[in-house]
């Protein structure tokens, strides 16, 4: 009999923001609060993009749809009932499908949460990073930390009962005591969901050629000790490296990325990844599409198409890619996931784990692939052990 397909998703990619924060590395470029974003043909272009990709899907629902930038609430509601319409039209949904938009507090229009409720969406991630001044300051946001309470507030007037919280911490001129104060204000808010990132210098990026003076190690330590242990006491558990959700309310769309699930992505530089059924069991590829947003625009009237690049992931790389995402879930994910959703025998990923099991950084379980408390903190050491043997 031959492989069922892993799940399958949908990544839509908006690359504009008001302007450009100094810490980011995402495909993301500020035009100004002043610009007129062109709409038309993004939605036409994105939809001459799922167009292309359809057969990709392979008739499978879609398990969630994730509009991610970029800043994607600088687009209008109308934007967003046209797109979805036209994903809805093309491929099968499942009935509790999760659709989830990122949305800046600085670009907050009144109305605008409500449009989106009726577009379709039924989550919201809202950028708040942090709510005091001096921090939100020296990330280079374009909101307030009053903005971030209106924010919420809109949303859950607007019937949004699932929302996720971004939140940074480690930031420039923060102690532990302001760290837990911005959890504490979020807490107040009752998030379904809360993403808390440590800040890091990426490449390419100003913070990089000029680094902020980041708070010394120990205190990074005690931020993160003191804070996992606020929010597991306020009900958000802690399923993910960054990640804490109430019971039932973790993110799907993340869920199937670090279950190795399938996504399509559309959207100037939106990545997918693919499985196809092939003698062997499963082929795997990377997709990425065209990055700079007006080249991306130019595609669609390009023999060429969107794509920009593709890559099979050779069965030699399964493992750590595999690991990699699977590995930063707290609870791991059921070893079966492993031949489900990349067609290989299992012998094949316990050889590569055994040396990291006898190490400690992996908790030895016939059912589970799960990191160690000590493996969670170690991570890239348990995926370069994972990589040397595979
Ligand atoms: C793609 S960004 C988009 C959200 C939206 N554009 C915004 O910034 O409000 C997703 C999240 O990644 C986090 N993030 C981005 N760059 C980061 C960095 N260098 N270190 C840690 N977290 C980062 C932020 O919390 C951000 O909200
Ligand atoms: S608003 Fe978000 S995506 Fe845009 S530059 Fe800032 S962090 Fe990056």
């Amino acid at each position: 009999m031959s492989m069922p397909l892993p799940p399958v998703a949908l990544y839509v990619h908006v690359p504009w923001c008001v302007r450009k924060c100094p810490y980011c590395d995402f495909n993301s470029h500020g035009v100004g609060a002043s610009a007129s974003l062109p709409e038309e043909a993004y939605l036409s272009a994105l939809i001459a993009d799922l167009e292309a990709d359809l057969a990709l899907a392979e008739g499978r629902e879609l398990v969630s749809i994730f509009i991610g930038g970029g800043t994607p609430s600088l687009m209008s509601d109308g934007f967003y009932r046209r797109l979805l319409e036209a994903v809805s039209a093309r491929l099968p949904w499942a009935a509790d499908i999760e659709i989830t938009l990122e949305a800046n507090p600085g670009t907050l229009e009144r109305g605008r949460f409500a449009g989106y409720r009726e577009a379709g969406i039924n989550r919201l991630s809202i950028g708040v990073q942090s709510f005091q001044h001096a921090q939100l300051t020296a990330l280079g946001r374009i909101h307030s930390g009053d903005d971030a309470l209106a924010a919420v507030g809109e949303a859950r007037a607007a019937g949004f009962d699932n929302l996720n919280l971004d939140l940074m911490h480690g930031l420039p001129g923060q102690t532990p005591a302001l760290a837990i104060a911005d959890l504490e204000t979020a807490l107040s808010l009752a998030p379904e969901h809360l993403s808390w990132y440590q800040l890091t210098l990426e490449p390419n990026t100003e913070f990089h050629s000029h680094p902020p003076r980041l708070p010394e190690e120990e205190i990074l330590w005690d931020i993160q000790d003191l804070g996992h242990e606020r929010l597991e006491s306020a009900g958000l558990e802690r399923y993910e490296i960054s990640a804490y959700a109430r019971p039932g309310r973790q993110a799907r769309h993340n869920l199937n990325y670090w279950c190795f699930g399938d996504y399509l992505g559309i959207g100037a530089g939106a990545h997918g990844k693919l499985s196809r059924r092939s003698d062997s069991g499963l082929d795997i590829e990377r997709r990425w599409k065209t990055r700079q947003p007006n080249s991306y625009l130019r595609r669609q009237h390009d023999p060429r198409g969107f794509l920009a690049g593709r890559e099979a992931i050779a069965p030699r790389e399964l493992p750590l890619e595999f690991a990699m995402n699977a590995l930063r879930l707290v609870e791991g994910v059921p070893l079966s996931t492993w031949k489900a959703h990349t067609g290989l025998p299992d012998d094949r990923l316990l050889t590569c784990l055994q040396a990291a099991s006898k190490k400690g950084l992996l908790v030895e379980d016939e059912e589970r692939l799960r990191a160690s408390p000590q493996g969670l903190l170690f991570l890239n050491e348990l995926l370069a052990l994972i990589d040397e043997t595979g």
